[in-house]
């Protein structure tokens, strides 16, 4: 039986795909196989030595401890583009409330909720009604900072909302570019972005280049009253830098999905909680991809969609599978071949990648191995994790 710990609410399409009679899924599995999880932050959280694989229901690993995990040995997996649409779609609703005074103007009939006479009523809204006015979003222009599974959905809807697209990406992939539509103008770097875009937002992970690059000197080169939509990570923006731009009105709204105390004090400051990706379909597509991912890897050995360990698949042949990861240096393949050659084992089947400073194999034998050779397998150096699958 396979154990599989689980955080914060994980839906239950995806938790249905660990078959009852194969593994345990709880909040309280002390030794698990593996994790799943959101948004939990398990940067302060010791895990137990059992722990094998982390899978995030998501996109963002922020709140992962990625690279003492790789350390470990640990592989942890993503979701690539599982909740994109939802986000997508947030911004749609983002853009729209930074161009017309959507929540303002409810906050105004809401504090009318003591006019009981209906023609009073129509008499204060519509004598109010001139304050909460806007512009269209045909014609202005988007700057997308990150053109991946997010923002390239978000450009492409862009323009088909008539608006003219910038993009920002220095390490787009070639399969991100090919979702991109060649309508989407490039800009070499982020400030012709941000002077050019009635309208910024990001669509990039919380990682060292990008944590707090919204600052002073990013709201400088901005167009003068653009809007800045922030659905990615609150710590991408320097929060004393976005409320001095909104002091000077260099920026005229904030929207995000990331609140602070400070924020919500500033009228024009659209906050809702970290709500992005809390669409029933977009938590079915992370929960069920996180939970066939950590399958396949528990069950087979394959490796898709990691963020730290290289992707290595195989498909099962008839023989016996062992997988064994290692640091990436020369020769240690060919000590593990040559031990299973003394031991007049045949190999069926073969893969080998690297990523870094890791390499992870699986290797199809004919025969069921022993204790004693996994054991063996272990001890070459350089080798860091064995198993049979
Ligand atoms: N608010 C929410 O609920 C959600 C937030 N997110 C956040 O959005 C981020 C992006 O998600 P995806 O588009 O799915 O990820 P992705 O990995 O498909 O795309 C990220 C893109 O950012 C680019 N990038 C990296 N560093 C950059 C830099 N310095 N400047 C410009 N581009 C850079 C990468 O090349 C990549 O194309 C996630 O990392 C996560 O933090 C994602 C899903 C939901
Ligand atoms: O699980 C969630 O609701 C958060 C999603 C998110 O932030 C992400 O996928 O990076």
């Amino acid at each position: 039986m396979k154990t599989i710990r689980t955080y914060n609410n994980i839906a239950s399409k995806g938790l249905n795909q660990f078959l009852k009679d194969s593994y345990r899924v709880s909040a309280d599995e002390a030794e698990p196989d593996a994790i799943l999880l959101r948004s939990q932050k398990l940067h302060e959280e010791k895990l137990p030595k059992s722990v094998l694989a982390v899978a995030r229901a998501g996109a963002g690993v922020n709140n992962i401890p990625v690279n003492d995990y790789t350390r470990q040995g640990i592989v942890v997996f993503n979701t690539p583009g599982a909740n994109a649409n939802a986000v997508k779609e947030l911004v749609l609703a983002s853009l729209l409330l930074g161009s017309r005074g959507i929540s303002q103007s409810m906050q105004y009939v809401n504090s009318l909720a003591d006019v009981t006479d209906a023609h009073e009523l129509h008499k204060k809204v519509e004598a109010g009604k001139k304050a909460y006015g806007g512009g269209e979003l045909e014609g202005k222009t988007l700057g997308v900072v990150g053109l991946g599974a997010i923002g390239a959905k978000v450009a492409n809807l862009a323009l088909s909302l008539g608006m003219n697209v910038i993009g920002y990406d220095p390490k787009l992939s070639v399969e991100a570019a090919w979702r991109l539509s060649s309508d989407v103008v490039k800009a070499d770097n982020l400030n012709a972005l941000l002077s050019r875009s009635d309208y910024v937002t990001l669509h990039v992970p919380a990682v060292e280049a990008t944590i707090g690059f919204i600052n002073n000197e990013a709201f400088s080169a901005l167009k003068q009253g653009a809007k800045l939509i922030n659905l990615a990570r609150g710590e991408l923006v320097d929060e004393d830098a976005v409320l001095s731009a909104l002091d000077t009105g260099k920026l005229s709204y904030y929207i995000a999905d990331f609140p602070t105390p400070k924020l919500i004090e500033h009228e024009r400051a659209i906050l809702f909680p970290h709500l992005g990706a809390s669409t029933v379909e977009a938590e079915e597509n992370c929960a069920i991809m996180a939970a066939k991912q950590l399958i396949d890897f528990l069950e087979n050995g394959n490796i898709v969609n990691s963020v730290n360990f290289p992707t290595v698949s195989m498909e099962r042949t008839t023989g016996y599978r062992i997988t064994f990861a290692n640091d990436n240096v020369p020769k240690v393949l060919g000590i593990v071949i040559n031990l299973l050659a003394d031991l007049n084992i045949n190999v069926i089947d073969i893969v080998n990648k690297s990523r870094d400073d890791i390499a992870y194999n699986i290797i199809d034998i004919e025969q069921r191995p022993t204790a004693e050779l996994l054991q063996q397998i272990a001890n070459v150096e350089h080798v860091f994790q064995v198993r049979c699958v």
